[in-house]
């Protein structure tokens, strides 16, 4: 079956800005550029698999039709992160003229904020000398690690992480299409863990579907190695009623029987606190013992030791707090 062997994150990448999920402002300020035939230079910022790929390259097959490839190229900045990029591969690039009558070329860098001060510095003498022929959009995770000059040289589009209704409609289109059935928990599940990244999505969709075609949300948090929102919520539970035992054996089976990352059940634990209704104080202290544990851990600590001590700790917050 071809579902099983191409990736869907690129079979279902959308191929027109229209069929993109979420992101409407975005899209629709963009496709005013194509509808007006000029475009800025552009600065894409936001996390990981919200659409800043999808977008760049869905506005160069807008804007070029048929020989979009010819005019469109993508860099990754971290590949290569110094000055040498920018004065051959870029510069290459952006001085030869466009192809089949297009007015300019786009170039598309992806982790801009890779690129190390001096590449920065040429690449935006390059912007500037090259701006007839060629449109440059970088994308990055933050703007902040983009110097001024260039900043103030692009329109800059901040994407959002996709809401859970987007990743929702993009999860239901790619299923219905692979011929799969799945439940609404399942969906839920999928949209739980990708945190509004659409390639997490997908892929927690594509690694359940190797197992079945009829996805529920067990086979979803089994086959991502997550804990269910509802097992977070019960070691948070007996914490707060100073049930340290109880507490224990809850974080020793997630850990131990259901092989979850240390790292990404603090991570879980963090999001469930945020969002739970308790006592200010007491949630400052989860928050503060989360910190600590997750800082020991990244530092090289045992991580089984560190999440048995915060365990610990906010057994010992809440007693005090009771
Ligand atoms: N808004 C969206 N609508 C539909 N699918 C999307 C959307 N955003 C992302 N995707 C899907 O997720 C995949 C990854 O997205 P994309 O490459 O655009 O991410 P990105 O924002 O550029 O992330 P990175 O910063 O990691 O490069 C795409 O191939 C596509 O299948």
């Amino acid at each position: 079956m071809e579902g099983n062997s191409t990736i869907w994150i690129e079979k279902y990448r959308p191929r027109s800005l229209e069929d993109m999920v979420g992101q409407r402002q975005i899209v629709e300020r963009l496709s005013s550029y194509v509808r007006s035939g000029s475009l800025p230079h552009l600065l894409f910022t936001g996390p990981a698999g919200v659409g800043k790929t999808t977008a760049a390259v869905a506005l160069a097959k807008e804007f070029f039709g048929e020989t979009w490839q010819m005019n469109f190229r993508e860099l990754n900045a971290s590949d290569e992160r110094g000055i040498d990029v920018v004065r051959n591969q870029i510069k290459q690039f952006a001085r030869t003229s466009p192809l089949g009558g297009a007015t300019f070329k786009i170039l598309f860098l992806d982790e801009a904020d890779a690129l190390t001060s001096d590449a920065q510095a040429a690449l935006r003498r390059t912007m500037e000398n090259y701006a007839q022929s060629c449109r440059f959009i970088l994308s990055c995770n933050y703007s902040s690690k983009i110097i001024d000059p260039i900043q103030s040289r692009c329109a800059i589009y901040r994407f959002n992480r996709l809401g859970e209704g987007a990743v929702g409609e993009q999860v239901h289109r790619v299923a219905e299409a692979e011929g799969l059935s799945i439940t609404d928990d399942a969906v839920e599940a999928i949209a739980y863990i990708a945190e509004g990244d659409m390639r997490k999505a997908l892929n927690a969709l594509q690694g359940a579907a190797i197992l079945s075609d009829r996805i529920d949300a067990g086979m979803i948090y089994e086959t991502t190695s997550t804990a269910r929102p509802e097992e977070i919520a019960e070691l948070l539970d007996l914490s707060v009623r100073g049930d340290f035992a109880g507490a224990q054996g809850a974080l020793r089976t997630l850990l131990r029987d259901r092989g979850i990352a240390p790292g990404e059940l603090i991570g879980q634990c963090f999001r469930a606190l945020t969002k739970a209704e308790m006592d200010t104080a007491l949630k400052v202290a989860y928050i503060d013992h989360i910190g600590e544990a997750d800082f020991r851990i990244s530092e090289g600590a045992d991580a089984e030791i560190q999440m048995e001590a915060m365990i610990a700790l906010f057994v010992l917050s809440a007693q005090k707090a009771a």
